[in-house]
């Protein structure tokens, strides 16, 4: 189906480090300010989304990813907005980020602990999902 004309398509990284997944902070002056997100951001005209990803990431956390298996595609409506965000699972190529551009706290997160932190809307089937897979293993 067609997306919505208003519908703002997201791509976002489910980086994993050993058993631990990378939770970013988002700085308090943007959308969903103090909200923690997957790092990703909006694709640009002609890129498929997993060169968005690779793109946003490089651009805000300074680091190259190594881009797998789509997790989860999800529309929600939050806050005036309609984003489907789409979450792939990726891995660091070299060295982890330590710091962004867009964020104010980067952190590592067991699964089971992911609940704890305040997500953004359009985060949270990610999240859920993230936990079955893990409860499932
Ligand atoms: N990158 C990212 N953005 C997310 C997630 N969840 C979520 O609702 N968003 C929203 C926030 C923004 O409205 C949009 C992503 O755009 P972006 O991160 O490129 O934001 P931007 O720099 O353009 O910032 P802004 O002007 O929208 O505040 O999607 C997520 O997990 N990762």
């Amino acid at each position: 189906m067609a997306a919505a004309h208003n519908e703002l398509q997201v791509v976002a990284a489910i980086i994993m480090r050993e058993h631990e997944v990378l939770a970013c902070r988002r700085n308090p002056d943007k959308t969903f300010g103090g909200k923690w997100e997957f790092p990703g951001g909006k694709l640009e005209p002609g890129e498929s989304l997993r060169e968005a990803l690779v793109r946003e990431i490089h651009e805000e956390l300074d680091v190259l990813i190594e881009v797998g298996d789509e997790l989860t595609s999800d529309v929600t409506t939050t806050d005036g907005l309609v984003i489907k965000l789409t979450c792939f699972r990726a891995s660091l190529k070299a060295r982890a980020p330590e710091r962004s551009t867009d964020h104010d706290a980067l952190t590592w997160v067991s699964i089971s602990s992911l609940p704890g932190l305040d997500w953004a809307p359009a985060d949270w089937p990610a999240v859920r999902v993230l936990q079955s897979t893990e409860a499932a293993n």
